[in-house]
């Protein structure tokens, strides 16, 4: 078994007539945390479009679990158990916290059905979800319908949980509590990929970086060496810091 569970090689993605990812190359370990950091508009989102095949990739192959999965279709590529959270979180605002979750849990018909154990362990996690169960979800915070949909994520068993700057818009304390369950998380094993423009945040919760500038990666190591390297930050990440 590879040591990395996902591995881009040279991935181009073209979306209409832009060339957007002009050979990406991205290793993220099995069991670790990975921080894809960028200036805006570096390519993070459109490469984690490009994983989970809602762009198809030009050129270059991605491999999830040694399996090819660079022509898979969303749906195939979700079912070998990747999980996508989008910048927008595709909440349904008008449809409670438990219908919402529902929908997520492929296969169960009532709250119910849900794995119970896996239900309080995500209560556990992020506790706006239990407090708020009966409650429209566009009635959240923005902090909670982050966590719902991180929850939403999670109703099954990953392997790889994909996100998309979570920590976009929060205060620091809702910051603080992001921090602590995707440490959880990442203590229950799965492996996680992170989009993220706090570096503060990315520093508390990574073990591995890459760091994209115009479509491709630019740097990749250890959290911690650019953690304690401020002009590499500076040089790679400029104003974002
Ligand atoms: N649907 C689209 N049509 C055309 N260009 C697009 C589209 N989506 C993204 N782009 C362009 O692709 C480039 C990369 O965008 P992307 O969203 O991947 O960057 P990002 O690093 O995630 O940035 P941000 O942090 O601002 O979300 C940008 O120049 C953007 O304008």
């Amino acid at each position: 078994m590879s040591k990395d569970l996902l591995t881009l090689k040279g991935v181009h993605t073209h979306i209409g007539a832009y060339h957007i990812l002009h050979g990406v190359d991205l290793t993220v370990p099995r069991g670790q945390l990975t921080m894809l950091l960028g200036r805006n508009g570096a390519g993070k989102t459109t490469t984690l479009r490009t994983i989970m095949g809602l762009w198809k990739a030009s050129q270059g192959r991605i491999e999830f679990n040694g399996t090819d999965i660079t022509a898979l279709a969303t749906p195939q590529i979700a079912s070998m158990n990747v999980a996508y959270v989008p910048e927008n979180m595709g909440i349904f605002s008008d449809l409670t916290v438990r219908e919402n979750m529902l929908l997520a849990a492929r296969g169960a018909k009532h709250a119910g059905q849900m794995d119970d154990t896996r239900l309080k362990w995500i209560f556990s996690l992020f506790p706006a979800v239990e407090k708020f169960w009966n409650h429209p979800a566009g009635k959240l915070s923005g902090g909670q319908k982050q966590m719902l949909a991180v929850s939403r994520a999670i109703v099954e068993p990953r392997e790889l949980l994909i996100v998309d700057e979570p920590s976009k818009g929060l205060a620091p304390a809702i910051i603080n509590n992001m921090i602590d369950a995707f440490a959880q998380l990442k203590a229950s094993g799965v492996t996680i990929l992170l989009v993220e423009q706090n570096i503060n945040f990315a520093k508390r919760l990574g073990d591995t970086v890459a760091v994209m500038d115009n479509g491709v990666v630019v740097h990749s190591g250890s959290m911690k060496e650019l953690a304690e390297d401020e002009n590499l930050q500076h040089s790679l990440l400029g104003l974002a810091i």
